[in-house]
């Protein structure tokens, strides 16, 4: 792994908001072919990229119930319990509308309604991500969605991972499709002769994924761009490098797009960081993709203090941040810019990815400066409600009319003035 001095020029940023050209023009035919011909270019492109032509893209009940009896028990009860943490976690981020009750019982609200139909986004490709079907679902859940949608792309088998299946039917999700990258973006975006059109997508993808939604968005909702994984740590002296380069390749293993980065006030632990990882990539059972990953985009940075590495991080707002120094909460109290926070030696990145409760779709790509992971309010909107009384509209209508006229708009100051006293009343409004 490269060491180098902190500089201003520390920087996650991959070609990935715009992707390269090519990637940008594939993305975009894949979309405008399922927009047009539904399930048959969803089914070629699966052929093409995911090595399987399926007859039919819908996962039946028979394929969930094999998968469920085909898990280890163990390891059902471990979904089982990361869901429950999960839930509790989301169960707090849940909202009620509110009612501000005016002078003459006029009165303004503000209405929460869960969204109608959301289509989730569970990564697969080179690995299974249950975690990722319960990070998506539950959020969803706990909002109250009533179609929750979820895609995620098949083996070469045409099978989803068992896994996957499993996490579902545990949360109670029978609407599935196997299909996957820009094609599964397009038919949840457009709807096909099998699947009808949602109203948001969100989960987590690769570069096709990521560039997919974004080139959707405006037609339906997408949460963020969450693409490739990255970590950023901070470490003193305190901490262990073989710790730490694990931590850093727990994150590459998952895309030789992703990024690790390393800030540290010591000297010596970069060293010993940069031989771990040599190390440990060699005994990674996805070295080839890890390897590239921290060839590319990993990076140890050497600060002179913690509040350069602080501010480094800031500008950086990578997805995860781990802090592993002395005092690690109150350095944690001076970040802004970070998608999750793991705070000191035993707040490993993966506990957050599997099992604490968190969401682990995250911002990447330092979208961190401004979006969030996500949670409940992403399926959710907003509605504001105005219930004027007449004696309330008799008091503010000539201030509404003069700012009208302020905008030079007539129809509009002509509307509130509309309403006249020889009309009669009307009865009281409710929510
Ligand atoms: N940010 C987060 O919250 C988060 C969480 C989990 C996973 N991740 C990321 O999700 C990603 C998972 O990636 P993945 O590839 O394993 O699975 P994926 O499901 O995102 O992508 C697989 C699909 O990509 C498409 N594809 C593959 N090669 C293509 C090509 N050459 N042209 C067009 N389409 C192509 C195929 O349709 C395939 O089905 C990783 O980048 C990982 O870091 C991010
Ligand atoms: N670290 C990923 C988010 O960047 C999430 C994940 C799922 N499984 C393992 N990790
Ligand atoms: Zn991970």
């Amino acid at each position: 792994m490269k060491i180098q001095d902190l500089t201003n020029n520390i920087s996650l940023r991959r070609p990935l908001e715009s992707g390269n050209e090519e990637q940008l023009q594939t993305v975009r035919e894949v979309l405008a072919n399922v927009r047009q011909n539904g399930d048959v270019a969803v089914k070629r492109y699966g052929a093409k990229w995911d090595g399987v032509f399926l007859k039919e893209l819908r996962v039946s009940p028979e394929e969930v119930s094999e998968a469920v009896s085909s898990m280890d028990a163990q390891l059902v009860e471990d979904l089982k319990e990361a869901a429950l943490n999960i839930r509790a976690y989301h169960d707090k981020q849940k909202r009620q509308g509110y009612r501000l009750n005016l002078e003459n019982d006029s009165w303004l609200g503000q209405r929460i309604t869960a969204l109608e139909a959301v289509g989730l986004y569970v990564p697969g490709g080179s690995a299974a991500y249950p975690s990722s079907v319960l990070m998506n679902v539950i959020p969803a859940q706990v909002a109250g969605v009533e179609r929750i949608v979820l895609v995620s792309p098949p083996g070469k088998d045409g099978k989803l991972p068992a896994a996957v299946l499993t996490a579902a039917s545990i949360l109670g999700i029978t609407e599935i499709y196997k299909m996957g990258g820009a094609q599964a973006i397009g038919a949840l975006a457009y709807g096909t002769e099998s699947i009808q059109a949602v109203d948001k997508i969100t989960g987590p993808g690769n570069i096709f994924v990521a560039l997919a939604k974004r080139e959707v968005f405006g037609e339906v909702a997408i949460d963020m761009i969450a693409g490739p994984s990255e970590i950023a740590i901070i470490a003193d002296e305190t901490a262990y490098a073989d710790e730490i380069a694990a931590d850093l390749l727990s994150q590459a293993e998952h895309d030789p797009m992703a990024c690790a980065i390393l800030v540290t006030t010591s000297e010596r632990l970069a060293e010993e960081v940069a031989e771990e990882v040599e190390n440990q990539l060699t005994l990674l059972p996805r070295e080839a993709i890890a390897r590239k990953a921290i060839e590319n985009f990993g990076s140890i940075y050497i600060a002179e203090t913690l509040a350069e590495a602080v501010q480094a991080i800031n500008q950086l707002a990578p997805e995860h941040l781990e802090i592993v120094t002395d005092n690690a909460e109150a350095v944690a109290g001076q970040i802004r810019n970070a998608g999750a926070i793991f705070i000191g030696r035993y707040s490993s990145e993966p506990v957050g990815d599997y099992f604490a409760g968190t969401n682990h779709v995250l911002p990447t790509n330092s979208t961190a400066r401004f979006a969030s992971g996500l949670n409940v309010d992403d399926f959710i909107k907003k509605t504001s409600v105005v219930y004027y009384t007449k004696e309330t509209w008799a008091q503010n209508s000539p201030k509404i009319a003069r700012l009208a006229r302020l905008e030079g708009l007539e129809a509009h100051a002509r509307a509130v003035e509309s309403r006249g006293w020889e009309k009669g009343d009307e009865s009281s409004g409710s929510n």
